[in-house]
């Protein structure tokens, strides 16, 4: 797994070659010691230069390796060796230098980079710390403050940046690994005592405690209870105030805390599924690694409300001419403004310029007539919807995709007013648009294979995290969604309020509460739904009995708070209050402490204590019963795709995995017991009754995630 060859007859050249990333396997570690040791007996050697097969140097340890014992030489002396040889060892970085790859390249005495090279130490996103040595070396090297930035963000630099801070000592546009053999050939008589970072001392700011103190507030802030952070921290804490020996002692204390910790496991986890979320497959047989999606020049959104702008903006910046689309002059106009300065303020932040020239602006469908995409983003409402497809159709070259941003609604029924039933898909953007990165490709069951890759490529190429899900009310995401806010509600009744449910989500690990999210979102678009769909409104049948509805339990709360004309944020008011319509700062409201009051009495409810505990279970194993639902009548295809859409579209903690994977860490006849039990207490919430598959699964042994799919035999797969 390290390939040996002499170069200009002087230079050992050792190449990692480990597809597709070169991680650091078990044969790779052993390779390097091997390599390494016959260039430093050989005295016909006098450099050495270590590369990475297939222009990338190296992604890190080998993460599949973590869940089993430690196989082959361990890193640590292996690079310790490398740092202290006599003769002098440059990186030639292409690619990536991420993780261990960039602990590899730190203990060579020089680093030649690639300008188009990206290096970090991420290994805080997986819920560790860098432990060959990063988190020592990297500080002597650029200073505490700008190493414990990155060691504690996990953030990827760019060969330019890495430059800068001294990370690497040259940039180049040519081949890496020619620069770096030069160089290695000039550096044989320089002395090599102060190229080994290990030797040095970090340079150390005035206000260590103080930086320190801040970054470590700052990180407790903006990521509650997650540790691998803060032992980030401290490994830095170490570089400033002991030798190399004894800080390096103490990453690995620090390292061997966080490796079996479930964060780690839960972001482990997460970086495998985000891969394996792409990876569709429909009833046909048709998968992602056998069809072929088509080129996309060309783009039309129609409707310039908040979804289109940022549809809009999503398509524009990569590259895509886009048609954009609006139904009035004023509303036209508005819109058109909006998108300019989305697009010029998102241009300016990355550095670019805004590529204004691909949008047009139209009051007319004809327009379209040669798009090869079209992306409908009209209001929610079917009828509308229909009128536009049955529009497109008629305009539209019969090869242009037809595609519809809906929260929920049925994509089938929109394919079916078309003359192209296979060229329609759903693409569920989440607001703002332009900014989140989930994109929910719902298939219909008529959408062709050929449908389904270009929709999911055309999100991977607007930089979006796209999941294939089948289609039912509401997809997964706003499926599942349901009973976990139901359940909020029902707690609201039984006592709760609703700042006590928000802190225990968040101190879950949650951004926001489901009530300071609800207010962020607008309370106005559900209850239009609600209302829409008979459950509240003029439309609800005066015999049915107040708490009822359509057979089941319904708390009215949500819409008694419509009806004051609380709409959230934008109106100032909401489950919370706000300074001023549009404003964020969220404060508990007495009179929504009065509404649940006179309710409660209203109904005869004897308000309880309720625990954060319940809190959670309740909220949260709802909402994981729907997702076991969701995987029985084959709307996901598996667990990690609904984990996925929770943690890039509703804000799920990523170090608790997803709601799947929380639900298997919980354990899963725990979770079924709670069911039950709730379930008994509440027997007219159908949602709060244990799903089949958890039952099976839990008579199977609880098998982990990963193998819940061997028990799931859906006879109807969506997917
Ligand atoms: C403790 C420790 C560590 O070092 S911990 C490890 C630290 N390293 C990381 O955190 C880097 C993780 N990797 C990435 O960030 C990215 O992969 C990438 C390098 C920027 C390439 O992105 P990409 O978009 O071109 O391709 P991909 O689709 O992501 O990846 C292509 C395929 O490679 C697999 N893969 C990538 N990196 C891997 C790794 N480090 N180990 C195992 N598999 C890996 C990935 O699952 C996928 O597999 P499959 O889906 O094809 O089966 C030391 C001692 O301190």
């Amino acid at each position: 797994m390290a390939r040996y060859e002499l170069v200009k007859r002087s230079v050992a050249l050792i190449t990692l070659t480990n597809p597709p990333v070169n991680a650091l396997s078990s044969a790779v570690r052993h390779g390097i010691a091997k390599t390494m040791e016959r260039a430093l007996s050989d005295p016909k050697v006098t450099a050495v230069v270590i590369c990475g097969e297939n222009g990338r140097f190296c992604g890190g340890a080998d993460i599949r390796e973590f869940a089993g014992p430690l196989r082959g030489p361990p890193l640590v002396p292996l690079l310790d060796l490398i740092e202290a040889g006599e003769k002098p060892v440059v990186a030639a970085i292409e690619g990536v230098a991420l993780g261990g790859g960039l602990e590899l390249a730190l203990v060579c005495h020089y680093r030649i980079a690639h300008f188009k090279a990206r290096l970090g130490l991420p290994e805080v996103t997986l819920g560790i710390l860098p432990a060959a040595g990063g988190t020592q070396r990297l500080p002597r090297l650029i200073g505490i403050p700008a190493a414990l930035e990155l060691i504690t963000t996990g953030r990827h630099v760019s060969a330019q940046e890495a430059l800068k801070l001294g990370i690497v000592d040259q940039v180049t546009e040519q081949n890496a690994c020619e620069v770096a053999v030069e160089f290695a050939l000039r550096a044989i008589a320089k002395p090599l005592s102060s190229r080994r970072l290990s030797s040095l001392t970090t340079p150390c700011p005035p206000n260590l405690d103080a930086l320190l103190e801040a970054v470590t507030m700052q990180i407790q802030k903006k990521a509650r209870g997650v540790m691998a952070p803060l032992a980030c921290v401290q490994a830095v804490r170490a570089a400033a105030t002991m030798p190399y020996s004894q800080g390096i002692k103490r990453e690995s204390e620090l390292m061997a805390t966080l490796f079996h910790s479930g964060q780690a496991r839960a972001l482990q986890y997460c970086f495998f599924a985000e891969r394996t979320a792409g990876k569709w497959t429909l009833p046909s047989g048709a998968q992602w690694n056998d069809t072929k999606p088509r080129e996309i020049r060309s783009a039309a959104v129609i409707g310039l409300g908040t979804m289109g702008r940022g549809i809009a903006v999503s398509l524009a910046r990569v590259g895509i001419p886009v048609i954009a689309v609006e139904s009035d002059k004023k509303l036209l106009e508005t819109g058109r403004q909006m998108v300019i300065g989305m697009l010029e303020r998102d241009a300016k932040r990355r550095g670019v310029s805004a590529s204004l020239n691909l949008l047009k602006f139209t009051l007319s469908l004809e327009d379209l007539k040669d798009v090869d995409l079209v992306i409908e983003a009209v209001f929610e409402d079917m009828a509308l919807k229909k009128s536009v497809f049955r529009e497109l159709s008629k305009v539209c070259r019969p090869a242009t995709l037809l595609c519809t941003n809906t929260s929920g609604l049925d994509v089938d029924a929109l394919a079916g007013v078309t003359d192209r039933p296979q060229l329609v898909i759903g693409m569920h953007f989440f607001s703002p648009a332009h900014v989140m990165k989930l994109l929910e490709v719902v298939c219909g069951p008529r959408s062709s294979s050929e449908t389904v890759a270009t929709a999911m490529s055309l999100g991977k190429r607007m930089g979006k995290v796209s999941v294939a899900v089948g289609n039912c009310p509401g997809f997964v995401g706003n499926r599942m969604l349901k009973p976990y806010s139901d359940q909020a509600s029902f707690l609201l009744e039984e006592g709760a309020t609703p700042e006590q449910i928000d802190k225990a989500l968040e101190d879950f690990g949650f951004a926001m509460g489901v009530f300071r999210m609800s207010d962020l979102a607008g309370l106005d678009v559900g209850w239009r739904v609600r209302k829409e769909s008979g459950l509240t409104g003029p439309d609800v049948d005066p015999k049915n009995p107040p708490r009822w509805r359509q057979g089941r339990k319904y708390c009215p709360i949500p819409d008694m708070v419509c009806e004051q004309g609380r709409f959230g944020q934008k109106t100032g008011r909401g489950w919370y209050v706000y300074d001023k319509p549009g404003g964020t700062n969220a404060k508990p409201d007495p009179l929504i402490q009065n509404l649940l009051e006179t309710y409660r009495s209203r109904y005869g409810i004897k308000p309880r204590n309720i625990t954060d505990q319940e809190i959670i279970e309740r909220c949260l194993f709802a909402l994981a019963n729907e997702g076991f639902r969701i995987l029985e009548d084959g709307i996901a295809a598996r667990p990690e795709d609904i984990d996925v859409i929770y943690l890039f579209g509703y804000g799920f903690p990523r170090h608790r995995g997803g709601p799947m994977f929380y639900a298997s860490m919980v354990g899963l006849q725990r979770v079924l017991e709670r069911l039950e039990h709730y379930h008994q207490a509440h027997p007219d919430v159908p949602h709060l009754e244990p799903s089949p598959l958890l039952k099976k699964l839990v008579a199977c042994g609880s098998p982990p995630v990963q193998k819940w799919r061997e028990h799931i035999k859906t006879m109807h797969s969506h997917l």
